[in-house]
């Protein structure tokens, strides 16, 4: 089911044609669908349900606070990685109970702030980090949950610059110095050991590298249990690819499945996700104009209004996302266009070798926007971020307005 679909020969977020939302509000914009937003989580949660579990949202894929608190209020967890993720959480009225807090940089006042509020549990990533945070609590007088991030070395097949779980990358503590980081830990007065977790990479479209890490992991919880360290949960991190164009990635029932067939005699042991992409990027969309078509020796331009500041995917991964027509039989120029930006960067493009049919001012939505679009945009070039809608049925709100001038240099002062 898609909730951005043509009718009547235009397309709609949910009840609401896009046309009238770019009158509205302009574009560059960014539009959620909450109802994806929800039914996505619950395929996570439903593929769970009869094993204990908890879904915490990787927030860095959408931090939007009415994105938060719509999953809030489902009862999600989250998945955090900085003290400023933290209070967004907080104030979308997350419940600190079931925040877990990733990242291999936490600072001195993010480990006091997350201590303060109470999460769920850290995951540890290196051992000066594991003495750091003991000796936070110690001061404060708590006891601080962790599981400790393993690095599994698997090959989670995706692109290199979203790969996580080898043991070339920054990420985790070695599979082979698991075991005895974690007595270490253990003997720790400050710390409580309560789980084991991974995250080997992102937009993963087969089942096989999160299994095989899986069953890493399970050798060392045995490993754990001899050692008589009991875990209470495994926090198998996000990664679940998405459809961008013709992937077929799992659907979190086929993972689930292959997950709980391992866990068998392990019926106790709470499982955890992080999903991020997989709950945000078909929940949204990109919404741009078409400033000019240019043609450049045998090369076709569609010069859009949005770029890469506003979505930097393209630019950054060579990643392929699909862009559509809003009016679904367009007239105009038919090529093969280069959909490019207004930044002034030759990788400043949306998709290369498009096949569209094009005027001047025509309305173009990049599809699978929710994630990674409007948090990693930036204010190069001096743009002003786009606004965000949530649609919900026939109603849409701003969530987030779009930037002004004066926003731009909020803070900057002249010297004498
Ligand atoms: C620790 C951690 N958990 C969860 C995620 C979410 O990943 P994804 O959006 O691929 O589900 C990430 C990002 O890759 C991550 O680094
Ligand atoms: N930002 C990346 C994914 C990285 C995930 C963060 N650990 C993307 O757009 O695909």
């Amino acid at each position: 089911m898609d909730y951005f679909n043509y009718k009547d020969g235009q397309l709609f977020a949910e009840d609401v044609p896009v046309i009238d939302l770019a009158a509205r509000f302009g574009t560059p914009l960014y539009i959620y669908s909450r109802a994806t937003i929800e039914r996505h989580w619950h395929a996570f949660n439903d593929a769970l349900s009869g094993h204990p579990h908890l879904i915490c949202y990787a927030i860095k894929a959408n931090s939007n606070l009415a994105f938060l608190n719509i999953l809030a209020r489902l009862g999600s967890g989250f998945d955090i990685v900085s003290q400023g993720e933290l209070e967004r959480v907080l104030v979308a009225g997350g419940d600190p109970a079931k925040i877990v807090f990733s990242g291999v940089a936490k600072s001195v006042s993010e480990i006091r702030r997350a201590l303060e509020v109470g999460i769920r549990c850290f995951n540890v990533e290196s051992i000066p980090e594991l003495h750091r945070i003991n000796q936070i609590a110690g001061e404060m007088g708590v006891k601080a949950p962790i599981s400790l991030r393993i690095n599994p070395d698997v090959d989670a097949k995706t692109h290199p610059y979203i790969s996580t779980g080898l043991k070339e990358n920054k990420f985790g503590i070695s599979y082979q110095k698991a075991r005895e980081v974690y007595r270490l830990a253990n003997e720790m007065p400050n710390i409580e050991v309560r789980g084991v977790d991974c995250h080997i990479g992102s937009q993963l479209t087969e089942l096989s590298p999160f299994l095989d890490a899986t069953d890493r992991l399970l050798v060392l919880l045995d490993q754990l249990k001899e050692d008589g360290i009991e875990i209470h949960h495994l926090d198998l991190g996000g990664g679940l690819g998405v459809r961008y164009d013709d992937e077929t990635p799992p659907e979190p029932k086929e993972y689930a499945a292959a997950l709980l067939q391992k866990l068998k005699g392990r019926e106790g042991l709470e499982l955890c996700f992080e999903p991020g992409r997989a709950i945000a990027a078909n929940a949204g969309i990109m919404l741009t104009t078409v400033e000019y078509l240019k043609d450049q020796d045998d090369h076709h331009f569609a010069i859009v209004d949005a770029g890469m500041n506003d979505l930097i995917r393209p630019a950054l991964y060579e990643a392929w996302m699909k862009i559509i027509p809003v009016i679904e039989k367009p007239t105009g120029q038919h090529q093969t266009y280069d959909v490019v930006g207004p930044v002034c960067e030759t990788s400043d493009f949306l998709g290369k070798n498009r096949e569209l049919t094009l005027n001047q001012g025509d309305l173009l939505a990049v599809r699978s926007a929710g994630a990674y679009g409007f948090t990693m945009s930036s204010n190069y070039n001096t743009r002003c971020r786009p606004a965000e809608i949530m649609v919900d049925g026939a109603q849409a709100y701003v969530v987030r307005e779009r930037e002004i001038f004066e926003d731009l240099w909020r803070g900057e002062h002249l010297v004498k």
